[in-house]
């Protein structure tokens, strides 16, 4: 069965006392997910020894970076490895968000790249892809999600790819508090599970967990998270309010 995961990104966000009360006061609700689940904290990399901390001896809890680079290690002023990120215990890594896509130019082919790197060191990505407004009202985002699959996933086999878990973020969705609706989110997903399906094969294509992302809060996670082919969410600026989160790792099927 694919794993249901809440996952929060914080992005570029809180301050050190801040985040270590949240993710503090978060984990002593004790909600304990399932064998089936995971709640995940994609959290700034100055944070991630203390997330790692206050997760220490929790089930199914896992903290993410959120972002890597491609390269093992080396001349790279600035950079982070999944080499670091593995010796620090971190099991996930958020890669192509659209943030990332927009003001940091990473491409598709950019992204297999780090997405390779991210496997051969066992972390899990969260692969995020997802349309812009224009695309949306054009009514081309089955054809635009799915070049984006193309070409940062379709080179892995068949074992590699069920390591990956993706995220479908409509851009017009994050942090307008225009969510798509339950419906909408369903549509997609289907979709994204018939392209991985037809390069995949249909078990295979059933095995991997696609998130929702863009507007999740704690009101209408259960409604989206009930959805067929959504398995989760990825969550911004809900994941920064403690109880707000709380009800979204709740919220999981
Ligand atoms: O980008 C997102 C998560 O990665 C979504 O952000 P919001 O939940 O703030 O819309």
């Amino acid at each position: 069965m694919r794993k249901q995961i809440a996952a929060a990104n914080w992005k570029m966000n809180l301050t050190v006392d801040k985040a270590e009360t949240l993710i503090n006061d978060i984990v002593a609700a004790g909600i304990q997910p399932g064998q089936d689940q995971a709640a995940v904290f994609a959290v700034p990399f100055p944070y991630l020894q203390l997330a790692q901390k206050a997760i220490e001896g929790k089930h199914n809890y896992f903290i993410a970076a959120e972002n890597c680079y491609s390269k093992k290690s080396g001349a790279y002023t600035g950079e982070v490895s999944v080499e670091m990120l593995q010796s620090l215990g971190i099991q996930y890594v958020v890669l192509g968000h659209s943030e990332r896509r927009e003001y940091f130019q990473e491409s598709n082919q950019f992204l297999a790249e780090k997405l390779n790197i991210a496997l051969e060191y066992n972390i899990t990505p969260i692969f995020c892809c997802g349309e812009p407004l224009s695309i949306r009202e054009a009514g081309t985002q089955n054809e635009f999600v799915a070049t984006q699959l193309e070409e940062s996933l379709f080179h892995f086999s068949k074992d590699d790819i069920q390591k990956i878990v993706i995220a479908y973020e409509p851009i017009w969705a994050i942090g307008t508090g225009k969510t798509a609706t339950s419906e909408q989110a369903q549509e997609m997903h289907a979709h994204l599970r018939k392209v991985l399906a037809g390069k995949f094969g249909k078990e295979v294509a059933g095995n991997i967990s696609i998130l929702y992302g863009g507007s999740v809060k704690a009101s209408n996670a259960k409604e989206i998270f009930s959805q067929p082919d959504v398995d989760g969410g990825l969550v911004g600026g809900a994941s920064l309010i403690a109880d707000e989160f709380i009800t979204i790792i709740k919220s999981l099927k």
